[in-house]
């Protein structure tokens, strides 16, 4: 697992060798141990180089390692960098591909940093729930001073060769071969003094008005951080590197990392870190997969439709390098779009420092424009008539083979493909908005739709820098079919004494980025307002009597309705849940509106208003949610708990150190959930979402399994269904 040879004579060279990224399992401890013994106590070694192979330096420690104590045998990181450091010859690290958390604790251990100039650093623990406790801490502010550390340690973030280079980081780039440069560079240094190359000797370069800064970024850290505790112990760390002697900082280095290793958080963010990569290996109930279904290369796409999401998308494609038709029959439109789509393209070309991509797209007002693309995604207004239409259309425009894509969110992508000549030609591509920048991507394929244009979508979403997820059809696919029993909840607890701010405090205080009002008013009311008036569900001043809060036999709450009746939109009206300054406005604020309205409301109907709590909130709304989630994977909708958890830990903003619902409801325990949603449906026996789902029960009856062990219980109960 590590290699050793003698180079150029006088020159130890060490190579990393554990696929795929030369992280740093017991065995590659040991080795590095062993062969930096080797190469010190060798008289012909007169300096060191350390490299990965494969191209790659070193992805850090093993993550699969923290899973369970006891796999963590082997040297531990500490004493290993510290030997390094300590080593009276030279040892200089060849970054090539990545050297990150560990791996870049590593590298900081040796005297001199060479990397490629196509490599990338970083010290990610902290988006694993951790902090870089193998000195990274106390040493990356020593060398590169305390604001640049504090932005690298506690965003996890990747940086360029380049941009280490100007940070001090490392001492050189090289733009071929990087093991070379760093062996004559080794060669170069053999015999001089090590004194000042010895990171954990260096004082923290001075700060003016030190404590202001950490406090001021200990401020805006709790801010986003929404309840994470990584970001906050990697703050506390690098405050003890620039206050206190090395020893003694690492000494807190360590009594912090014991509290975040053993903590909930790090078990979910490394879950979603491992849940991430298992939705890549998508597989499709006919036994198709990842593995054995290959797409074709899609070289010309088109967009029709150029509203806001239209927009977003043809921005993602053309960023892609793609060649894009994008299609608006309306002129107003047309024109707006065309000048938006440049904007945003402009700024994404600020932001990411790569070209722009404006000679990548065309435009057209004409459907006749994409009769020879490879692949179209259709985002016309949601409305089954309308996208009919469009698909019938497409099917008699589009070349043969042409793949058919709708970016609906709640349609029936089956219905939509019976209207093309080659159904298995269609599937759904589901973006969140904006389009461009949220990373969630649903590809939702039906009965008929082929593997390889699965595999197709697939491919092109990681191309646009997603994360695609495949589900199966059904009203709402996974993200907004749970969603529904999780906002009815919102809904029937302000019926019942809450307030919307209430209730978004406490999804807030959980570590939603907005409670569930926030969002229904940025996204507007008269969106499901019209969907539930297309469905017959309205009724004018949201009807009287008992029967007003009951539809189809179960519980339906008008309140909704009736905002809209009111023209309270939301956020564009300047008036929803909340009211805002002006329309267009974020601001939120409570209004005061709301209290008589509820009040009148709740009057009507019978209604007494009662004390509801935080924990009831959190229940009724999550455990809705959750067992929604349940069906879904019962119905084989979504291939296993990860699909889900990673649905809404990118499109929904449910917070990732709670590790998605599924993840979340393992966590609190599927007995206490089973046993919370018992409760409350015997409470509303006209609420139907709230009865425990019968995968819950076979779960619990099962003693409860770890996520990772549902899917022979679901495969179970699918087969006796
Ligand atoms: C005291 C302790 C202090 C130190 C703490 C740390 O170092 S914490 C660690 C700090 N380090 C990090 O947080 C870095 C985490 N890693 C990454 O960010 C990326 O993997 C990458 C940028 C290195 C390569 O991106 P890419 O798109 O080229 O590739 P990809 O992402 O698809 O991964 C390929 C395969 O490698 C696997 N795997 C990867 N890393 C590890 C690991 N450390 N371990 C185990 N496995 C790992 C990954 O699961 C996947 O396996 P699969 O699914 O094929 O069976």
């Amino acid at each position: 697992m590590t290699q050793y040879s003698r180079v150029s004579g006088s020159v130890g060279l060490i190579t990393l060798k554990n696929p795929p990224v030369n992280q740093l399992s017991a065995v590659v401890r040991h080795g590095i141990v062993d062969t930096v013994q080797k190469a010190l106590s060798d008289p012909k070694v007169k300096s060191v180089v350390i490299c990965g192979q494969n191209g790659m330096f070193c992805g850090g420690a093993d993550i699969k390692e923290f899973q369970t104590l006891a796999n963590m045998r082997g040297p531990p990181l500490i004493p290993m960098i510290h030997s390094i450091e300590a080593a009276d010859k030279p040892v200089v690290a060849a970054i090539e591909g990545g050297a990150f958390g560990g791996g870049l604790e590593l590298a900081l251990g040796c005297h001199y940093r060479i990397a490629h100039s196509k490599a990338k650093v970083g010290l990610p623990e902290v988006t694993l729930g951790l902090l870089p406790a193998a000195g990274g801490s106390q040493r990356l502010p020593r060398l590169i001073g305390v604001p640049a550390a504090l932005s690298l340690i506690t965003t996890g973030r990747h940086i360029t060769a380049a941009e280490a280079l100007q940070l001090g980081l490392v001492d050189q780039v090289a733009d071929h071969n990087t093991v070379d440069a760093a062996v004559k560079f080794a060669l170069s240094v053999a015999g001089q003094s090590l004194d000042a190359r010895r990171i954990s000797n260096f004082q923290c370069p001075p700060v003016p008005n030190m404590d202001a800064l950490f406090e001021d970024v200990m401020q805006k850290v709790r801010t986003t951080a929404r309840g994470a505790i990584a970001p906050i112990a990697c703050v506390q760390a690098v405050r003890a590197a620039a206050t206190l002697p090395y020893t003694q900082g690492m000494q807190r280095e360590k009594e912090l990392m014991a509290t975040l290793f053993t903590s909930g958080q790090a078990r979910a963010l490394q879950y979603c870190f491992f849940a991430q990569r298992v939705v890549g290996r998508w597989s499709m109930p006919s036994g198709a997969r990842w593995d054995t279904s290959k797409g074709r290369p899609i070289h010309k796409a088109a967009v029709i439709g150029l509203g806001t999401m239209g927009r977003g998308i043809t921005v993602a494609l053309a960023q892609t390098g793609l060649s894009v038709v994008a299609v608006e029959t309306q002129e107003k439109q047309f024109m707006e779009a065309k000048k938006a789509v440049s904007n945003m393209l402009e700024r994404g070309a600020k932001r990411s420092g790569k070209p722009l991509a404006h000679g990548k797209i065309t435009y057209s007002q004409s459907l006749q424009a994409v009769a020879d693309v490879d692949l179209v995604i259709e985002a016309v207004f949601e409305d089954m008539g309308l996208k009919k239409k469009v698909f019938q259309q497409l099917s008699a425009v589009c070349k043969p083979g042409t793949f058919l894509c709708t970016n609906t969110s709640t349609l029936d992508v089956d219905e939509l493909a019976s209207q093309t000549h080659q159904p298995e030609l269609v599937v759904g591509m589901h973006f969140f908005a904006p389009a461009h920048i949220m990373k969630l991507l649903e590809v939702v394929y039906g009965p008929r739709s082929s593997p390889e244009l699965v595999a197709v979508v697939m491919e092109l979403g990681k191309k646009m820098g997603k994360v695609s997820v495949a589900v199966g059809n059904c009203r709402g696919f996974v993200g907004n079919r749970m969603l529904k029993p999780y906002r009815d909840q919102a809904y029937f607890l302000l019926e019942e004494g809450a307030t919307p701010q209430l209730i978004d405090q406490a999804l807030e205080e959980f570590g939603f980025a907005m409670g569930a009002f926030k969002v229904s008013d940025l996204s507007g009311l008269d969106v499901g307002w019209k969907v539930r008036k297309e469905e017959g569900l309205v009724q004018p001043g949201g009807g009287s009597g008992k029967s007003a809060r009951i539809r189809n036999g179960v519980r339906y709450s008008p309140l909704g309705d009736l905002m809209c009746e009111q023209g309270r939109f939301g956020q564009k009206t300047g008036r929803g849940w909340y009211q805002y300054d002006k329309p267009g406005s974020r601001d939120a604020r409570p209004d005061p509106w709301m209290h008589s309205f509820l009040e009148e409301y709740r009057a009507r109907h019978g209604l007494v208003a009662r004390r509801i709590s935080n924990q009831e909130v959190l229940e009724r709304c999550l455990y809705a949610m959750i067992n929604e989630g349940f069906r879904v994977l019962e119905d084989g909708i979504a291939a296993g708990p990860e699909d889900i958890d990673i649905i809404y830990v990118f499109g929904y903003g449910w917070p990732r150190h709670r590790g998605g619902p599924m993840f979340y409801a393992n966590m609190v325990g599927l007995e206490i959930v089973l046993e919370r949603l018992e409760h409350y449906a015997q409470a509303n026996p006209d609420m139907p979402t709230l009865q425990p789902c019968s995968l819950l029960r076979k779960l619990v009856a099962s003693g409860s399994p770890p996520v990772n062990k549902w899917k022979e219980v679901i495969k179970n109960v699918r087969s006796q269904l």
